[in-house]
């Protein structure tokens, strides 16, 4: 008779499609049961709704099939407790687990009348806009009365202060209290104002996650509705940082029409999805080209790329941003009339309603 050693020994070979590590190893086979020629396993997912439910359900029921006697199995799906979850992640860590937040309550600084809503802005691969459709998004909620502000961890390339036109600005620290740089009604702050300039800095994995704390423990943020992280592009440590810091913060994926971009997309957007961090939206930026005084697309890049990724990762397509003649003006931010500016303004729209955040009508009355 089978024993479970060796029910558990076949399940070693598969991994998590995601994670790339054995679904034995992550702790995700339970409940063995072997009885005559029949088998029944329990496999716990991260979350509801998984998108890879069904390649680990065939590839275990596939591996269970080869024991030796075994003619029916059985895959029984479980879905993982907040416990089961936090091992889950300090596993794929390698085993380090996150370092205890050594500062105050994570957002203590951030004080707001309303839950402040964080929202990690995502992307596979670099140079597909993130950092650009993050910056608009922030001056088009501005512009509707969101008190919103910025977080720059896209240590790889900070382009964040760039695009707002303030990277030679220091802010002011205050003892330990970093007063963040506002522009256009958005509070922004990136590590490119600390570091010196045209000092190349080699960031090692821990000081990305401290870098984190500090921004939440140090900056005085005042009150805010929504925090916008521009994560670096991937699905490595800070993705895996922001993830375990903040586990309500939700997830927007920025990808391109290209179908190379959009696959990356997707593994980034699942990074998310499997740390139980929900994705309210995917953007498609630079989707096509549109004269000036003319009606019609030229969708130059291809067409659908952002479609299939929300698609993939049970989302929608939030917007369709044009492709710009970035000669035609000095920085990244549009205007509020162009035919971007108008897209920001319906993106800006469509995220404050998945967030669940309103304009203080203050602000709004601006
Ligand atoms: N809709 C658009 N039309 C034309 N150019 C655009 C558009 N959106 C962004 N760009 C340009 O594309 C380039 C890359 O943008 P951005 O830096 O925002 O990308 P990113 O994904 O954040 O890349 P990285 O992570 O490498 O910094 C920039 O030069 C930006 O001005």
């Amino acid at each position: 008779m089978v024993t479970k050693e060796q029910v558990l020994d076949v399940l070693r070979d598969v991994e998590d499609p995601e994670v790339h590590k054995s679904i034995v190893e992550l702790d995700m086979v339970q409940a063995i049961e072997i009885e005559g020629d029949q088998v029944s396993v329990e496999v716990l997912l991260t979350i509801r709704g998984c998108p890879l439910r069904t390649i680990i359900e065939k590839e275990v029921e596939e591996r269970l099939l080869t024991l030796p006697g075994i003619e029916k199995v059985q895959v029984h799906i479980g879905h993982m407790t907040d416990e089961q979850r936090a091992a889950f992640t300090a596993k794929v860590r390698g085993g380090n687990a996150p370092a205890a937040p050594d500062q105050p309550e994570v957002p203590a600084l951030l004080r707001s009348d309303r839950p402040v809503q964080f929202l990690a802005v995502a992307s596979g691969k670099g140079g597909v806009g993130k950092s650009t459709v993050t910056a608009n998004l922030a001056v088009a909620m501005a512009r509707q009365g969101i008190r919103v502000a910025i977080i720059d961890a896209d240590i790889y390339g900070f382009s964040i202060p760039a695009i707002f036109g303030v990277q030679d600005k220091k802010p002011t620290v205050i003892d330990e209290l970093i007063m963040p740089i506002e522009v256009q009604g958005v509070k922004l702050i990136s590590m490119q104002f600390f570091v010196p300039k045209d000092t190349p800095v080699v960031w090692r994995g821990p000081m990305l996650g401290k870098m984190l704390r500090n921004f939440f423990g140090q900056v005085h943020w005042g009150d805010v509705d929504v925090v916008l992280l521009d994560l670096p592009p991937g699905t490595g440590d800070m993705a895996l940082d922001v993830h375990s810091l903040l586990p309500n913060s939700k997830q927007l994926i920025v990808t391109t029409p290209q179908s190379a971009a959009s696959a990356v997309a997707v593994r980034a957007g699942l990074m998310g999805v499997r740390t139980n961090h929900e994705v309210i939206g995917v953007v498609e930026n630079m989707s096509y080209f549109q004269f000036d005084h003319s009606e019609e697309r030229a969708y130059i890049f291809g067409r659908g790329g952002g479609e299939q990724v929300a698609e993939q990762l049970h989302t929608e397509l939030l917007v369709e941003i044009p492709i710009a003649n970035l000669d035609k003006q000095k920085d990244a931010l549009f205007d509020e009339t162009s035919l971007q500016g108008k897209t920001y303004n319906t993106l800006a729209q469509r995220v404050g309603e998945r967030l669940g955040v309103k304009a203080k009508e203050r602000q709004a009355q601006r």
